[in-house]
């Protein structure tokens, strides 16, 4: 496996998960989290994924899942304890050109999912490439420690900073110098203690303050 990182956007897309334990109900959470429109189709399923079918988070269907249910999908995530159940869907899922996720088994789907840290727009995704995801896991905590919950602010100020520099810097030399230095310690800790609500002007005049920006 040689995989091809991105970052999808799942707004209002329909996902499907057949299965609805454990592993169910972290691939849900994770898919809610991006806005996905989740479908969970298991016999049995968890009491979290439960209570979010029941306030009309996900939509649930109580029963085994089948070819048919995979109409439409985007992705489909293979989440079953059955290995042939999983693999008999796989395979009808990728006859369908429907992007595929198997559980049970990371090297038989066409995408594996990283561990993930969120900081509002920066997000941290480690993968392992299905060599073993407790190292993913261990790898992303530890960003995590590195890269905290103020990196979250600090991404939002960025991206207000970027779009002021954009409107407001018309030398196109002059903004791609301002904006390499946008992202060091000094730039960071900048924006740590300024708005994203700043007016355009006020944001350029502080990534001119920056020190080395004028280096060129
Ligand atoms: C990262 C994370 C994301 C997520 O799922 O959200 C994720 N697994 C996580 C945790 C985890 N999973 C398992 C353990 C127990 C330790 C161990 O077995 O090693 C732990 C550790 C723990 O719980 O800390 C068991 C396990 N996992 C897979 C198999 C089957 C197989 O090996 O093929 C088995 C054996 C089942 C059995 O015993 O039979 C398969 C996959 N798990 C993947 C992702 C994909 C590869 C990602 C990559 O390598 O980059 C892949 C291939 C498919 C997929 O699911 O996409 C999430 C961490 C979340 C976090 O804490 O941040
Ligand atoms: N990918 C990962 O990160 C990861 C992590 C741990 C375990 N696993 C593997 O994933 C499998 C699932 O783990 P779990 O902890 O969620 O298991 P679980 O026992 O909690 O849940 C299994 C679910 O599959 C459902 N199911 C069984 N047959 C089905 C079918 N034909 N159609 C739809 N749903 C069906 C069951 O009703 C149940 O909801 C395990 O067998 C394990 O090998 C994967």
């Amino acid at each position: 496996m040689n995989g091809y990182p991105i970052m999808l956007d799942l707004k209002d897309k329909p996902v499907l998960i057949a299965g609805g334990g454990a592993v169910a109900e972290r691939k849900a959470a994770a898919l809610l989290e991006a806005g996905g429109d989740v479908t969970v189709v298991a016999p049995s399923v968890s009491p979290r994924l439960r209570e979010w079918a029941d306030r009309g988070r996900i939509r649930l269907a109580e029963r085994e899942a089948r070819e048919e249910d995979l109409a439409g999908a985007a992705l489909f995530f293979a989440a079953t304890d059955d290995a042939e159940a999983n693999r008999r869907l796989a395979e009808a899922a990728r006859a369908r050109g429907v992007w595929t996720n198997v559980g049970t088994d990371g090297e038989a789907g066409d995408f594996v999912t990283p561990a993930v840290v969120r900081r509002g727009d920066l997000v941290l995704a480690v993968s392992a490439s299905a060599a073993g995801p407790a190292l993913a896991a261990r790898v992303a905590r530890e960003l995590g420690q590195r890269y905290g919950p103020d990196y979250a602010h600090a991404a939002a100020v960025l991206r207000a900073v970027r779009r002021a520099a954009k409107a407001c810097v018309g030398d196109a030399a002059e903004r791609r110098r301002l904006l390499a230095a946008s992202a060091t310690d000094e730039a960071l800790a900048m924006w740590r203690e300024a708005s994203p609500d700043e007016p355009p002007e006020r944001l350029v005049e502080r990534l001119r303050q920056l020190p080395g920006h004028a280096e060129g």
